[in-house]
């Protein structure tokens, strides 16, 4: 285990497991469909290629790239798109692919912004859920893990930029805040 972090959480078996299982369901609600799958930047891109890997339909393949955090462990609140779609929203079955909704700022936006745009549905797919950070109200359609109430790591997901590569996922020690 990486030495700034308190404990492992997932590791890279149980989240192999549980991609193909969100895999395996996305496909087949989205059988008649041809979806626009978005990815957010930087840290769902790990979940966002291996979740692809394991899915049986076709999709079309975006990013965004939204942020909110900084460097900080708390949420600005305030949403900032850094990179948008390449595609039309319009008219398209969009599946939102995010490695974590904590206090939920990121994909209220995100949500809102897809539909005002015209999207036809806007769903949700997050590895992690940590229900106990939430500020605004709103949910994933499909969760992988639910986490508790502590900054976590690895996986794609950043403390100030560090410790995306770990295959696996754990808890950040503020001792190395
Ligand atoms: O529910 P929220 O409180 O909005 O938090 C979730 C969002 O925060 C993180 O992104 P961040 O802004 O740190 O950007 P990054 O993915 O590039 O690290 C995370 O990847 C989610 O996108
Ligand atoms: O627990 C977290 N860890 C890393 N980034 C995050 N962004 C929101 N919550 C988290
Ligand atoms: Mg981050």
């Amino acid at each position: 285990m990486h030495p700034h972090l308190k404990e492992i959480l997932f590791t890279r078996e149980e989240i192999e497991a549980k991609v193909r299982e969100l895999a395996q369901e996305i496909s087949a609600d989205y059988k008649e469909s041809y979806p626009l799958v978005v990815g957010i930047l930087k840290g769902s891109v790990m979940f966002t290629t291996d979740l692809l890997k394991e899915l049986l339909i076709d999709v079309e393949l975006d990013f965004m790239d939204v942020s909110s955090y900084g460097n900080a462990t708390q949420s600005s609140g305030e949403v900032r798109i850094l990179k948008d779609l390449s595609t039309r929203a319009d008219g398209r079955d969009i599946l939102i692919v995010e490695d974590i909704v904590d206090s939920g700022n990121t994909l209220h936006y995100l949500k809102g912004l897809l539909l005002e745009r015209g999207a036809k549905s806007v769903k949700i797919v997050s590895l992690l859920d940590k229900p106990e950070g939430r500020k605004i109200a709103i949910e994933a359609d499909y969760v992988g893990f639910t986490v508790p109430d502590e900054f976590v790591v690895g996986y794609g997901i950043d403390y100030a930029e560090r410790y995306r590569s770990l295959a696996y996922i754990g808890v950040f020690n503020q001792e190395f805040l």
